[in-house]
């Protein structure tokens, strides 16, 4: 398994607090990485830095070297938009857009360029069958979003970042306002996802990344304590702090 994302020595500063601490860590590519630690140890900031989310936040300054398929994305060539074409994101609360389902999913590729109706459909329907929504709403298309449970709308904004067609998925936290069986759901899926994507998914919930996910990462106060195969992670950590914190010492 080749690495996709390559991060050497990445320090962030939200003004004047350290929050990630020179993190060293790379991330295979058509795998599900989780990271993991208490709340508060930098998990979404390590993911926003992924697709440059944190250039929003102001009085954020980062240094250090981030590598995606090759490239330095906190170069200055770098265009932010085609960055995060590359890069999808799904949040913990879904936010689906107050418009019809059919044009949440057209929205990036429109954005993008693509005009022609049946493209546009052709689209919207793999991106819908992708996220395993496609048999509950090929007959509502022109429905408002808003109209779908948490758990289908979760899904149809994973349907939407797919539409466009990224390499790597981020995933903040994205099933813990749903319900067990929209949890569920969303497993089985990411699963399957990841024959084609990257995934890299933050949880609280310890079990969620021992049953999903390939690679662990554990974060505490800013710093990657242990990166490792999920299994060995869970098994025989390295460290005192991550049995400590498997264990349910802590956090
Ligand atoms: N916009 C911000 N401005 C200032 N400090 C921030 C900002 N965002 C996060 N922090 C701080 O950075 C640290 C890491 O936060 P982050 O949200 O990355 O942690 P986390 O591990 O994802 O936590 P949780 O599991 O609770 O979501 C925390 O101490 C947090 O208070």
């Amino acid at each position: 398994m080749e690495d996709i994302i390559h991060i050497k020595q990445l320090n962030l500063f939200y003004e004047d607090f350290h929050a990630l601490k020179n993190v060293d860590l790379t991330i295979p590519e058509k795998m599900i990485t989780a990271f993991i630690g208490p709340s508060g140890c930098g998990k979404s900031t390590l993911l926003r830095t992924l697709n440059r989310m944190n250039d929003m936040i102001s009085g954020t300054r980062i240094e250090g070297s981030v590598q995606i398929n090759g490239k330095e994305i906190y170069g200055e060539d770098v265009e932010v938009e085609s960055l995060r074409k590359q890069i999808g994101m799904v949040f913990q609360q879904p936010n689906p857009f107050p418009k019809s389902i059919y044009d949440n999913i057209a929205y990036g590729p429109r954005l993008h360029g693509v005009t022609q109706k049946a493209e546009l459909d052709q689209i919207v329907e793999q991106s819908l069958h992708q996220a395993a929504l496609w048999d509950e709403v090929k007959d509502y298309l022109k429905r408002s979003a808003l109209s779908l449970s948490g758990g289908q709308q979760q899904r149809l904004c994973i349907a939407r970042a797919l539409a466009v067609q990224p390499d790597i998925l981020l995933m903040d936290e994205a099933t813990s306002a749903l319900d067990p069986i929209s949890t569920l759901k969303i497993e089985e899926l990411i699963q399957e996802l990841k024959e084609s994507y990257t995934i890299v998914m933050v949880t609280h919930n310890m079990h969620q990344a021992a049953r999903v996910s390939g690679q662990t990462v554990f974060f505490l106060n800013g710093e990657v304590v242990e990166s490792n195969e999920t299994n060995i992670l869970f098994t025989n950590p390295h460290d005192s702090r991550t049995e400590d914190y498997i264990s349910g010492r802590f956090g």
